[in-house]
């Protein structure tokens, strides 16, 4: 599959957009007239430097308002195209893209505009130039690529070609079988887009919010597919006009999208088959069956306030690292590493981040092949020294640099408990609290790396991405979006915070980057459980008892139960599916926090009931703009 990208898909002035480019992977870039007007250096210079990158330039965009003008406008387009070809030749690029018509004064009819590409196919072949024709899903009079093909069609000329663009298809919901009985020769480029489902005026949709393919809603897999059904074997190229991606980093924008080609080439090749596109085989996406631990790095000091929030949540220690400082902390399947190691990976994180949940074990069906599929799609492999004897478990880098660490049943990896561990017992008798399992792993991030990281999982990961939710926080919206396997052995919601003042802005501010704010943990009957955390000294964290009143309101509750989960500040939420329960710790460290849940069919997370925690919480950190004592 050939790669390419368009300069105004990237922030930045053009040199730093080409260097972003050619370092995260793509074969050609496509390069946008403006970006080439606020360059300094000639069309020559430009040609130059992307090829000196090791880029190919794919062609030259946009030329607007061309077809169907009557005269003496007509004259005047064809004069332009003529200083357009002469910029090219300059550029060292023999493709244009011709955008549809959107003038006010343009003509309709389709003979007509077939002339004028078979004239403009006759000017361009005198230079060994080519014309490709894209239907604008706005234009006066095309705003359908089939009607752009048949234009083309009759044009019936070798330099003029169809452009095919997913998102002014899709976004129309055109019906892509239309694609196939295109012959391949007469495609001369694919752009793909893809974009959240927003209803919405086309124009400002398209010039906006696009994003990279499986960032958004649209089918650009099926479109695909179609394209390669034809024996399409030329770019694919991105075209992605986004208000976030315009002020993001040049070289995160630029990765992100190369792997969102690579991986869509990945999906196309196994739904049909495709030979024509030749990605690479990589594994299957991997399985997730659970989240095998989470690690925690602390330091000496104040490794005992995590280790009595684990006792008082009903954990024992149950084993310690051989040659580490690492001690297990164990409850049903659930597994707490606490890392109080002075060197190495876990060590440098507590400098930066302070305590901090930094690395989370993924339980997939096979390690390395995961590994392999991660690193296929770009992901930064971890690796760190091991003692004698002792296992190397494969890790990538994730969310805020953290570590995301593979491990399986069917390799060494299975005994690494055993390996790498001995026994301990430990010192404290918490009452077991009925926690079985890690529910969900939560996430905080920057609103700008939400798609990043939604990318990240869903193209390694079998899991798919839920609709984003708004959350109100007093200071400000957090978004909410969770990455969810089919069984619910994957759960990892990301809140995306746009300001600092929002809870989850200040978990960003404090701990000098994104990672895991809070991990709930599935409990099989929540009053149990915070019988047992009664027992052992757990604060739970405190509901304002309007909440109840609402709440028994709101689903009919019967008062026994409100009162019920009052005296312990469990909070209630009901989908179609069933019943959910939740309660808080207070939080520590700058604003992390463990929750426990009880499913009783209900598969949500309880987005309804964010404000009230939020509130909860926001009474226990510091005073906005009160510096750290
Ligand atoms: O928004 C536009 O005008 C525009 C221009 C060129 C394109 O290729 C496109 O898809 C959109
Ligand atoms: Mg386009």
């Amino acid at each position: 599959m050939k790669t390419s990208i368009a300069t105004v898909s990237i922030s930045g002035e053009l040199p730093e957009k080409l260097e972003a480019i050619a370092k995260a992977g793509f074969d050609g870039v496509e390069i946008f007239e403006n970006d080439f007007l606020a360059f300094d250096g000639s069309p020559r210079d430009v040609g130059r430097m992307v090829r000196d990158a090791g880029l190919e330039i794919t062609l030259f965009q946009p030329f607007r308002d061309f077809e169907g003008m009557p005269e003496p406008h007509r004259a005047r387009t064809f004069d332009r195209a003529e200083r357009k070809f002469d910029i090219m030749q300059e550029l060292g690029t023999d493709l244009v893209l011709v955008c549809s018509n959107v003038s006010p004064v343009s003509l309709g009819g389709i003979d007509r505009a077939a002339a004028d590409f078979r004239e403009l196919g006759e000017r361009a072949a005198k230079r060994g130039l080519r014309v490709g024709y894209e239907a604008l899903a706005w234009g006066r009079h095309i705003f359908d690529h089939r009607d752009a093909w048949e234009i083309v069609r009759r044009a019936d000329h070798p330099n003029v070609g169809l452009i095919l663009d997913s998102f002014h298809s899709l976004a129309r919901k055109i019906d892509i079988g239309s694609i196939r009985s295109v012959p391949k020769d007469k495609i001369f480029i694919v752009q793909l887009a893809d974009a959240p489902l927003i209803d919405m005026d086309l124009l400002y949709w398209s010039r906006h919010f696009r994003n990279m393919p499986g960032e958004g809603d649209l089918p650009v897999t099926d479109f695909v597919a179609a394209i390669a059904e034809t024996g399409y074997d030329g770019y694919f190229s991105l075209e992605i006009f986004n208000d976030q991606f315009r002020g993001g980093s040049p070289k995160a924008i630029a990765a992100d999208g190369h792997r969102s080609l690579i991986y869509l080439g990945d999906q196309v090749r196994r739904k049909s088959g495709a030979a024509t596109l030749s990605v690479a085989p990589m594994p299957e996406r991997a399985v997730v069956k659970g989240v095998a631990f989470v690690e925690f790095s602390v330091g000496e000091a104040d490794a005992g306030q995590l280790i009595a929030m684990l006792h008082a949540l009903g954990f024992r220690k149950t084993a310690v690292h051989r040659t580490k400082k690492v001690s297990v902390y164990q409850q049903g399947q659930i597994r707490i590493l606490v890392n109080r190691e002075s060197v190495g990976f876990a060590s440098a994180a507590y400098a930066v981040h302070g305590t901090s949940a930094y690395a989370m074990a993924l339980e997939v069906e096979d390690a390395s092949a995961a590994l392999a599929r991660a690193v296929a799609l770009g992901a930064e492999p971890f690796h760190q020294p091991v003692g004698p004897g002792e296992l190397e478990i494969p890790a990538i880098r994730g969310v805020g640099g953290g570590l995301v660490y593979l491990i399986d049943g069917t390799s060494s990896l299975g005994k690494i408990w055993e390996v790498d561990f001995v026994p301990a017992s430990d010192e404290g008798q918490p009452v077991p609290a009925n926690l079985i399992a890690v529910d969900h792993v939560a996430q905080t991030v920057a609103y700008e790396e939400m798609l990043t990281w939604l990318l990240f999982y869903t193209s390694i990961f079998e899991a798919a991405k839920s609709p984003m939710v708004d959350i109100i926080d007093p200071a400000g919206v957090v978004r909410s979006q969770v990455v969810e396997n089919r069984d619910g052995s994957l759960r990892i919601t990301m809140n995306g915070a746009e300001n600092r003042r929002t809870l989850a802005g200040h978990f960003i501010a404090e701990k000098f980057g994104s990672g895991i704010q809070h991990l709930a943990f599935r409990s099989t009957d929540i009053f149990k459980t915070a019988e047992a955390l009664r027992a052992n000294g757990f604060h739970t964290l405190p509901i304002s008892p309007n909440y109840y009143d609402d709440v028994e309101a709101r689903f009919g509750l019967e008062p026994q139960l409100t009162e019920r989960m009052k005296a312990e500040n469990i909070l209630y939420d009901r989908d179609e599916h069933g019943e959910y329960f939740q309660l808080y710790s207070g939080t520590f460290a700058e604003g992390f926090f463990f929750e426990i849940v009880e499913r009783r069919g209900y598969r949500g997370y309880g987005a309804a009931n964010a404000i009230f925690r939020i509130a909860a919480l926001r009474k226990q950190i510091r005073p906005e703009g009160v510096p750290a004592t």
